[in-house]
């Protein structure tokens, strides 16, 4: 393996531990918590790109996946996955990929950023809510007002943030050559 992929690859287990750690950052508002885990995990994806972004953020389900306590609430195993927040677990993966796709395809600009962390942020809310309403067997209205309506807001702050930040950073990261 080329030193830059590995060192590419520690870099992604690093992104993991920050993804695991910001989701214990959170306020249980049943039956979906507010967590700080989507600013990480677009944070990671604006940061490092399609492919290691997307590592990542697929390296910190399949820890929770396998039964290490890293979802929210220090929770882990597959039953959190088939539960009612699983869809937006899920649905981080793609999110990932996308922030990291769209700014290959239109620059790392900070305007570039925050509308492929917007669209982001409601792929994972939708995905989410729709998982949400067929898991917990919500009607629409309820899995709307549990899963989607406390979010929306916060959670595009959360993408202006994290769109922000995370091309300051990786600028910073680039020059550095660190990634
Ligand atoms: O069980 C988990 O660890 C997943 C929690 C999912 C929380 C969702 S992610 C999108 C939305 N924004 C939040 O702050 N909370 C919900």
């Amino acid at each position: 393996m080329r030193n830059e992929s590995l060192k590419m690859m520690i870099v992604a287990a690093l992104f993991a531990a920050i993804i695991a750690v910001a989701a214990q950052l959170m306020i249980n508002i049943p039956p979906v918590p507010f967590t700080l885990m989507t600013i990480a995990v677009m944070l990671t994806a604006t940061i490092l790109g399609k492919k290691y972004g997307s590592l990542a953020v697929t390296v910190y389900v399949l820890m929770g996946l396998v039964g290490i306590p890293v979802f929210a609430g220090m929770k882990g195993g597959f039953g959190i996955i088939l539960g009612p927040t699983g869809g937006y677990l899920v649905a981080i993966i793609p999110a990932a990929l996308f922030i990291g796709w769209y700014l290959e395809k239109f620059k790392h600009t900070k305007v570039q950023a925050i509308i492929a962390n917007m669209i982001a942020v409601l792929i994972i809310l939708i995905i989410g809510t729709v998982w949400l309403k067929v898991v917990a067997d919500l009607p629409w209205n309820g899995a709307f007002k549990g899963g989607l309506l406390p979010f929306i807001l916060p959670d595009l702050a959360k993408a202006i943030v994290a769109a922000l930040l995370g091309v300051i950073i990786r600028n910073r990261l680039v020059s550095a050559k660190l990634i």
